[in-house]
Parts: structure tokens; C-alpha cells; sequence
């Protein structure tokens, strides 16, 4: 048998037709559903009188658009995020799937839930009308995002149309230095290849600091896969991939839990699998890090200074320049003397309860600066009651900052939470395009300690002059 990838074995196990021309149909364990990317999809089964085929292995919930304030079973105000969340509410229903209504407690961003309640699995194949579906590779599954009209395909069919992408390697080596963890991992990763420099590819993370992460940390990696230009990210199962997954809700149990155990112990990639293309960083290299552009690849160490279009060749240059203005930065200044007046903290690249933990670990006993705006939006419902218990809510409160209740929220801007035009923010998600984050605002990628040391200083701060 000739050597091949965790991604050639995961594809082949998932083939149920190859056409001529490459193009296949693969099966679908997973299909995950929100509010956002799915009214069209179900419009559509509606309109030629179908069923969902599977809704056992179809999980909908709405994240995107909930308020993270106030009375969860009151009516949403805004009248767009409320035909959103109320066609949801009507499809996940009417087609008896998987639901998670918005006052349940275990409703949450829908990549933090599916490892949560153990849809997510080794060696699935997992799917979403949205791009940060590769969050659920940190499992070892394949995960990408679809559009409307392939979800409608998946609802119908439960399988999807694709091509089968190559394979790219990158490699961390060796131990992360204090202070920097797999935020920082993901985006030097795209501040050194760029956001084209995936395309076409389904990236495999692996080396020492990989396995080191913690699954949190892992999905945290893969999420901002996409961010990269790549189809997915994977990462090989091992005991602590198991270890997670065992006694989840939805995880296979006895005989059929060592079933999978079977299968999932041979999802890694052989030792001569053929790889299209390598990247290797070395941990001890890697920096904590912020964003000074409007791309997530605009990455600097934090010791940095606020760098200069000149700096860069071609198009980045007048990039540079645009990105520059729009942030309202000055080249050359150390990017330690920018101001910030919000902190954001959540996202499905940064809202479980380990990002909790890691931000009231640099919280605990201090206040954050006068005038800051500062918010933790925890991942899901389950993650906010976790903590609760453990006293973490009680830390981010005393410190000053707004305990949220679960949601994309200042992710994306959907919700009320939004910033306003010139307003800087220091946030844990994974795009900081122009506009993200409401109309005009600035956002600054960053790690969670990270983004909990600028709220105590109110600037851009190393994390490590606070540990
Ligand atoms: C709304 C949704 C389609 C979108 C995505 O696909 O990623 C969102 O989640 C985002 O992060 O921009
Ligand atoms: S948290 Fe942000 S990135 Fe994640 S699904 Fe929601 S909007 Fe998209």
C-alpha cells in the first residue's frame, strides 16, 4: 500500500463516487448549522418538497446574531439577526434535527459546541456554512466551510461535491517560550506565509509544540486555518484527542467507543506520505503577537515597531499604506505605544474555558484602566458555567470587565456588540478586516493574556512584563 496522509486517508474512507475528471462525491458525518448561511438551504428543500436526509447528523444552532446581554427568550430587536434566528428556530424544528435553542444552556458559537458535545469526532468528515469550520481539524477530522447552496446539498443528499485539495506540512518544533501560546502559533504561521500561501491546500500541523497544545489550544490553531487561504487543518488524534472526546454526549460508548478507537489509532500520516509543500517554524522562535493591519497576515512580535509601507515589495506596499491609514498608526513607533479603549475576548478562535482561564490568570487581583471597555464573551453556555465555577467570572467582574452570556458577538459585529467608527480593539478572534468589527473600528489580533494585559494598561502590551 503506498504511504499516505491523515488527509488522503480521511478523503478515502469518504469517497462514495469519483467521477472521471477528480471530481468526488464524499459522504458526510457532521453537518453543523446556523443561523446566518441556512434559511435559503431549507427555503430550497421546502420548495422541491424534500427531507433532511440525516438530521441525527445535523446539529443547528444560532450563534451569530444572539444578543449576549439581557433576556435571552426576549424578542431580538434587530429586525434582520431576528428573521435570522427565528427561521432557525422554525427549520431545526420542523426538519427535527439536532437544536439548540438559544436559552439552552449548552447554545454557544457552533465550533465550540460540536467538540463539546462530542458531534465532532475523529476521522469525520464535518461541515458548515461557514469558514471557521476547520476549528473541528484540531480532532483529526476533515472540516471546511460550504456555501448556502452546498448546504442545501448536504441537508438533501448528506454528501458534498469536492476536489481533493494537496498536501501541505507545518511543522512547529520544539518548546513555546512563556508567554506565547496557540494564538500566536496560528497567526506567525499566516504572518509567514501569507493569506494566499494555503490556497489549494489542506494544511496538516504537527511537531513537538503541536502536540504540547492542549485540544483548546489545537482548535484554536486550526481555526485560523482558513485565515491562511487553506481548505482545512488537521491535526493527528492522540491521547489527548481521545481523552477529550471520551464521555461526551454524542461520543460513541463500550464496544462501539473501542471500535472507534480502532479506527481512529490509524489517522495519522505515514512516515514517506508524499507532501506538496512544507513549512517548518521552530517554537522557540515564536514571539507573542499582535496585528497592525487590516489582514490577518499584517503579524509583528510585540516588541516590534509599527512598520512602514516601504518596508514591503508589490502590492503590499500600497496595502501597507491603506491599512496603515485605516488603522490611523504611525510607521516606526513601537507598536507597545498604540491605545487601545475596548478588549474583546471570545470567538470560536478564542472563547473556551482555557482562553478564560489564561486571561484571568493575568486579571486576577487588578483593575483594568479607567475608561476601557472591556468585555469576555465566553463560547458557549457550558463554557460560562464552567466559569462560574471555577471563580473566573468573579476575577474578569472585579477587574472591570462585562461578563457576557454566549455568542459570535464583537467577533463579526451582528449583534449589538459593535464597535464604533475609530474605536480600537484588542480582540482574540481571527479577522481583522476593515469594518469587522462594526463600522470604522481598528482591530488588534491577539492572544487572550494578551488582550487581558492591554486591558489593564489601555495599550498594546507584552504579556510577559506581566507574568
Ligand atoms: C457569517 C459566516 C458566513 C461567516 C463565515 O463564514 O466565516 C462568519 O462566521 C465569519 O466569521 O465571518
Ligand atoms: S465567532 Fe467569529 S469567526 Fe467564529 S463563527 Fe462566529 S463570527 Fe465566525
Amino acid at each position: 500500500m503506498s504511504p499516505k496522509t491523515l488527509y488522503d486517508k480521511i478523503w478515502d474512507a469518504h469517497v462514495a463516487h469519483e467521477a472521471d475528471d477528480g471530481t468526488c462525491l464524499l459522504y458526510i458525518d457532521r453537518h453543523l448549522v446556523h443561523e446566518v448561511t441556512s434559511p435559503q438551504a431549507f427555503e430550497g428543500l421546502r420548495m422541491t418538497d424534500r427531507k433532511v436526509r440525516a438530521p441525527e447528523k445535523t446539529i443547528a444552532v444560532p450563534d451569530h446574531n444572539v444578543p449576549t446581554t439581557g433576556d435571552r427568550d426576549a424578542k431580538i430587536e434587530n429586525e434582520e439577526s431576528r428573521i435570522q434566528v427565528e427561521a432557525l428556530d422554525r427549520n431545526a424544528r420542523e426538519f427535527g434535527l439536532n437544536y439548540y435553542p438559544v436559552n439552552d444552556v449548552r447554545q454557544g458559537i457552533v465550533h465550540i459546541i460540536g467538540p463539546e458535545q462530542g458531534w465532532t469526532l475523529p476521522g469525520m468528515t464535518v461541515v458548515c456554512g461557514d469558514s471557521h469550520t476547520a476549528t473541528h481539524g484540531a480532532f483529526g477530522a476533515l472540516a471546511h466551510g460550504i456555501g448556502t447552496s452546498e448546504v442545501e446539498h448536504v441537508l438533501a443528499t448528506q454528501t458534498l461535491i469536492q476536489k481533493k485539495s494537496k498536501n501541505m506540512k507545518v511543522e512547529i518544533t520544539g518548546k513555546l517560550a512563556p508567554g506565547v501560546t496557540a494564538k500566536d502559533i496560528t497567526l506567525s504561521v499566516i504572518g509567514a506565509t501569507g493569506t494566499a500561501g494555503g490556497t489549494g491546500y489542506v494544511i496538516e500541523y504537527c511537531g513537538e509544540a503541536i502536540r504540547d497544545l492542549s485540544m483548546e489550544g489545537r482548535m484554536t490553531v486550526c481555526n485560523m486555518a482558513i485565515e491562511g487561504g487553506a481548505r482545512a487543518g488537521l491535526i493527528a488524534p492522540d491521547e489527548k484527542t481521545f481523552e477529550y472526546c471520551k464521555g461526551r454526549p454524542h461520543a460513541p460508548k463500550g464496544a462501539q467507543w473501542e471500535a472507534a478507537m480502532e479506527w481512529w489509532k490509524t489517522l495519522y500520516s505515514d512516515d514517506d506520505a508524499h507532501w506538496d509543500k512544507v513549512i517548518t517554524l521552530k517554537g522557540e522562535d515564536i514571539a507573542p503577537v499582535v496585528t497592525w493591519g487590516t489582514s490577518p497576515e499584517d503579524v509583528l512580535p510585540i516588541t516590534a515597531n509599527i512598520p512602514a509601507p516601504e518596508d514591503f515589495s508589490g502590492g503590499k506596499v500600497g496595502a501597507a499604506k491603506r491599512s496603515l491609514e485605516y488603522m490611523g498608526l504611525t510607521s516606526g513607533k513601537p507598536l507597545t505605544d498604540v491605545e487601545i479603549d475596548t478588549v474583546f475576548i471570545g470567538s470560536c478562535t478564542n472563547g473556551r474555558i482555557e482562553d478564560l482561564r489564561a486571561a484571568a490568570a493575568i486579571l486576577k487581583g487588578k483593575k483594568i484602566k479607567e475608561g476601557m471597555r472591556a468585555m469576555i464573551v465566553p463560547g458557549s453556555g457550558l463554557v460560562r458555567a464552567q466559569a462560574e465555577e471555577e471563580g473566573l467570572a468573579d476575577i474578569f467582574k472585579e477587574a472591570g470587565f462585562e461578563w457576557r452570556l454566549a455568542g459570535c458577538s464583537m467577533c463579526l459585529a451582528m449583534n449589538p456588540d459593535q464597535l464604533s467608527p475609530g474605536e480600537r480593539c484588542a480582540a482574540t478572534s481571527n479577522r481583522n478586516f476593515e469594518g469587522r468589527q462594526g463600522r470604522g473600528g481598528r482591530t488588534h489580533l491577539m492572544s487572550p493574556a494578551m488582550a487581558a494585559a492591554a486591558a489593564i494598561t489601555g495599550k498594546l502590551t507584552d504579556v510577559r512584563t506581566m507574568m
